[in-house]
């Protein structure tokens, strides 16, 4: 399974698919309540998400009006949208929550703490480009005196000043037959590397579990068994229909003049299809009801009420599961389905003690009965969902792709070999209490049992986040500039 990560300045902001999406208050609620401490809560984030975003207009000022609340976006450097490219599909989906709002609810701004419903996809793009980690934050500040990029350069390994001193070097190589150098800090090192990259070079660096590195010959310097442990991610896999009666994407991307000359707009005047998201302008939450037997079996992982276990996005074009081939014709639909509270665990190990193979990664999908009885439970509501009058005459060919909906073990068949990555990774160096043996990092973000090193990065997160990471990230690295403030008195 292919499992990409942004090997770029801005990171995998600098690729992603551009949904803003910070999540339910629970989800912020839940991290203040493990990590001990209540500036993790969404009352206190709430005000790092106004420094971090600012919603703009999109490139036809389409209205905002009823599609956003305006109360709960900022003035920060991340700029966000809705799309200007409404299709049909968004238009039935809308219709959807009318039909059936006590199933399928509207909520006006899923940014607004309350995580729940169907509302209007906010993108991270400002101006027709996309708003990156990149664009907003690092490029602005290239021209500071204290501030160096180095790029096509990988940190090795994280070294300690002087033995038994804090880790405050860092080697840097360009490859693998590159000598090294050494770079110290003043102050601190903070390590960004990604819930992939962190901790592999925890590891590499004698921060890790005592066994797993003995193999590789690391020696280990802090034994810390939970680094690489507790891997998250959300499974996703798709439904494609034919559409009658409406235009998608699809004839546009399968013809080369179409989409072309979308290009040669976009490229002459930052407008059009290409200058606001067109795939993902929809997205609904739910969750499992209370009286679900799933929830009296499993129990519930969710951050909260508040909170979903399950979510559909709606593109208009045809985007393949594994195995695939997507169709050069015809108007087609998709449908995402995303298991957002998974309770399967998987880990990162080292595959070797080179810095520059990439780790082994185990997402362990599907590795539970509640992540398999929930993914049903969601292709079973979303054929629901498809019931509603909207959607009479609008979908040509077999429902779901004729997957034989009467049976779990059919629904379970498909879910299983259509499964793969969101691309939402987190949790492999957790944050814990104080107190807490477990973990990888305090409520400060300062790795637990050393001194000098503080990640700031998806892999403090206990949990996979039941909104969309980025979000998320960018209220916690404003938190973290000002713990890292605080704790210099600056
Ligand atoms: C294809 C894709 C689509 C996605 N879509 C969305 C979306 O629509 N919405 C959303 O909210 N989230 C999305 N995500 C997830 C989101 O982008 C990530 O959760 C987020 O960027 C993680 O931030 P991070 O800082 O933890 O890691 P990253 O953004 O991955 O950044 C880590 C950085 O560290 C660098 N690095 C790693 N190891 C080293 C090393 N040893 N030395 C030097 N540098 C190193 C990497 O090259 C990278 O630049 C998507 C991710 C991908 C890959």
């Amino acid at each position: 399974m292919a499992y990409p990560r942004g090997f770029v300045v801005g990171g995998s902001s600098a690729l992603n698919n551009l949904v803003y999406l910070r999540g339910p208050s629970d989800d912020f609620n839940r991290l203040a309540s493990v990590s001990g401490d209540i500036g993790w809560s969404w009352n206190y984030m709430f005000d790092y998400a106004l420094k971090s975003e600012s919603h703009v207009a999109a490139w036809d000022n389409t209205s905002t009006v009823g599609k956003i609340n305006p109360y709960v976006h900022g003035d920060g450097p991340i700029l966000t949208s809705i799309t200007g490219n409404i299709s049909d599909i968004d238009l039935r989906v809308m219709q959807t929550t009318q039909q059936s709002p006590t199933k399928f609810p509207f909520n006006l701004d899923l940014n607004s703490g309350n995580g729940l419903g169907f509302g209007w996809m906010q993108s991270t793009v400002g101006n027709s480009v996309r708003s990156s980690g990149a664009t907003a934050y690092l490029t602005p500040s290239l021209s500071r005196p204290n501030l160096d990029l180095l790029v096509q350069t990988q940190a090795i390994n994280l070294v300690q000043a002087n033995k038994s001193s804090a880790f405050t070097g860092v080697q840097v190589a360009k490859n693998a037959s590159d000598t090294p150098i050494t770079l110290f800090a003043n102050k601190e090192v903070i390590l960004s590397a990604g819930t992939v990259g962190t901790p592999q070079l925890l590891m590499l660096s004698g921060i890790g579990p005592a066994p797993q590195l003995q193999k590789l010959g690391i020696k280990t310097i802090v034994n810390v068994s939970d680094v690489g442990q507790n891997l998250q991610d959300q499974p996703i896999f798709f439904f494609q229909n034919t559409v009658t009666g409406a235009q998608t994407l699809s004839p546009i991307l399968n013809d080369e003049t179409a989409l072309g000359g979308a290009i040669a707009q976009y490229a002459a005047s930052k407008t059009g299809l290409l200058a606001s998201d067109c795939l993902i302008n929809t997205i609904g939450f739910l969750r499992l009801p209370s009286s679900s037997s799933i929830l009296k079996q499993f129990g519930d992982p969710s951050a909260g009420p508040g909170s979903p276990h399950y979510q559909f996005s709606f593109l208009p074009i045809f985007i393949n599961n594994p195995n695939q081939v997507a169709p050069t014709d015809g108007n087609w639909m998709s449908v995402s389905v995303v298991l957002q509270t998974p309770t399967s665990r998987g880990s990162i190990t080292l595959a070797s003690a080179s810095a520059f193979d990439h780790p082994l990664i185990d997402p362990a999908f599907l590795s539970t009965p509640f992540d398999i009885a929930t993914s049903i439970q969601a292709v079973r509501s979303l054929n629901e969902f498809f019931s509603t009058p909207a959607w009479n005459g609008f979908i040509g060919g077999p429902p779901l792709n004729g997957v034989n909906l009467t049976s779990d073990s059919s629904i379970e068949s498909f879910i299983r070999a259509a499964t793969v990555t969101i691309k939402h990774p987190v949790g492999t160096a957790k944050i814990s209490k104080v107190t807490d043996r477990s973990g990888v990092v305090g409520p400060d973000l300062r790795v637990k049992n050393v001194s000098g090193l503080r990640i700031v990065d998806a892999s403090i997160l206990p949990f996979a986040v039941e909104g969309f990471p980025q979000a998320q990230l960018y209220m916690i690295a404003e938190r973290a500039a000002d713990l890292i403030k605080g704790t210099y008195g600056l």
